[in-house]
């Protein structure tokens, strides 16, 4: 099942471009991340998507509802947090929920129940009774993402949900969403500008620049995707280093460490070519390591393309 399908999404403000035709199928209960530098319409996206706002030209279905003809629908099937924060600091983190509970019209004891379990999923118990203004911004975040799930939603959008916390308050964020995916198969739409949350938490990346996803993949396959990739091969001694040279003509020396750095993109089947060639000139390698750049060489690389593309 397709949670979130678009095509052909288009925005503009006035003469200025946002959005230039973006296409996307989200599959149910996964971790999707829109990547993009300020401004490059990942909010604009999210706002289309959800309702709030909508697209010049385009389809999008999110839940399995249009968001145009069955906007309702599609409101009733989502939560969305954005970065300000829906939480009210003079109540306590549970006459929070029970408000949550009211608007979305839920019985007394529903309501109750919902935000009982919420807090104990969200290890918020202990602070069942405190007034939320006391609450660091782990915990702020925490309660608003509590919050947004007493509406049982099967699919969140999160605007950068980690923005301006500590790396382990970060931590507990990423694993509280993937439980949501793992134990209630919900489908999360993340934006964020943290390439390593990316990492750890999509399943599927798409990166937005000037308008388009000039990338989307997982973060392996992006990683792929950009020259950087290379097979280091470590040798016992000097000869064997300069056997294995012959054989690999494009290869880079590393005398130093006795090591080769073949370009190749890590591939089992690239790794294999590199292992049968070595093996053909009888030549023995020490160990075979495959290097990968990070998501930040990706994110760099992909949209210095476009920039020098588009100037
Ligand atoms: N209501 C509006 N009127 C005019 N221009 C707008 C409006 N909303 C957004 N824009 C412009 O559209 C572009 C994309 O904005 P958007 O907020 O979607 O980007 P973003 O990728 O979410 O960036 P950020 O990470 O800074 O939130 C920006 O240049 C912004 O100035």
């Amino acid at each position: 099942m397709t949670a979130i399908h678009a095509e052909g999404l288009r925005k503009s403000y006035g003469e200025k471009s946002v959005l230039d035709g973006i296409d996307l199928r989200i599959p149910e209960a996964s971790v999707f991340a829109l990547l993009g530098p300020n401004g490059a319409g990942k909010t604009t996206t999210v706002q289309i998507l959800s309702t709030l706002i909508g697209a010049d030209a385009g389809e999008a279905r999110v839940g399995g509802y249009d968001v145009v003809r069955q906007a309702d629908d599609v409101r009733r099937s989502i939560g969305v947090t954005g970065q300000f924060a829906a939480v009210d600091g003079l109540l306590t983190a549970e006459e929070n929920l029970l408000l949550m509970a009211d608007l979305h019209h839920l019985s007394r004891g529903e309501g109750r129940r919902r935000a009982a379990d919420l807090l104990e999923r969200f290890d918020l118990t202990q602070e069942a009774k405190k007034a939320a203004s006391t609450f660091s911004g782990g915990m702020r975040r925490k309660l608003d993402l509590a919050m947004t799930l007493v509406g049982e939603p099967r699919i969140i959008f999160l605007d950068e949900p980690t923005t301006g916390l500590d790396p382990r308050s970060r931590r507990t964020v990423w694993e509280l969403v993937r439980g949501l995916v793992e134990d209630l198969g919900i489908t999360i739409f993340l934006t964020t500008q943290y390439l390593e949350e990316a990492d750890q938490l999509a399943d599927r990346i798409a990166v937005l620049h000037g308008g388009r996803i000039v990338a989307e993949g997982t973060a392996e396959e992006l990683k792929r995707r950009i020259p950087g990739s290379h097979i280091r091969l470590r040798f016992a001694d000097e000869r064997r280093l300069d056997a294995a040279a012959r054989v690999f003509e494009v290869a880079q020396r590393d005398p130093e460490n006795l090591a080769l750095q073949v370009p190749g993109d890590g591939t089992p089947a690239t790794v294999r070519a590199v292992l049968d060639l070595l093996e053909a000139a009888a030549v023995e390698a020490e160990s075979l390591t495959v290097h990968t750049p990070d998501l930040d060489d990706v994110f760099l690389a992909l949209t210095e393309t476009q920039k020098t593309a588009t100037v």
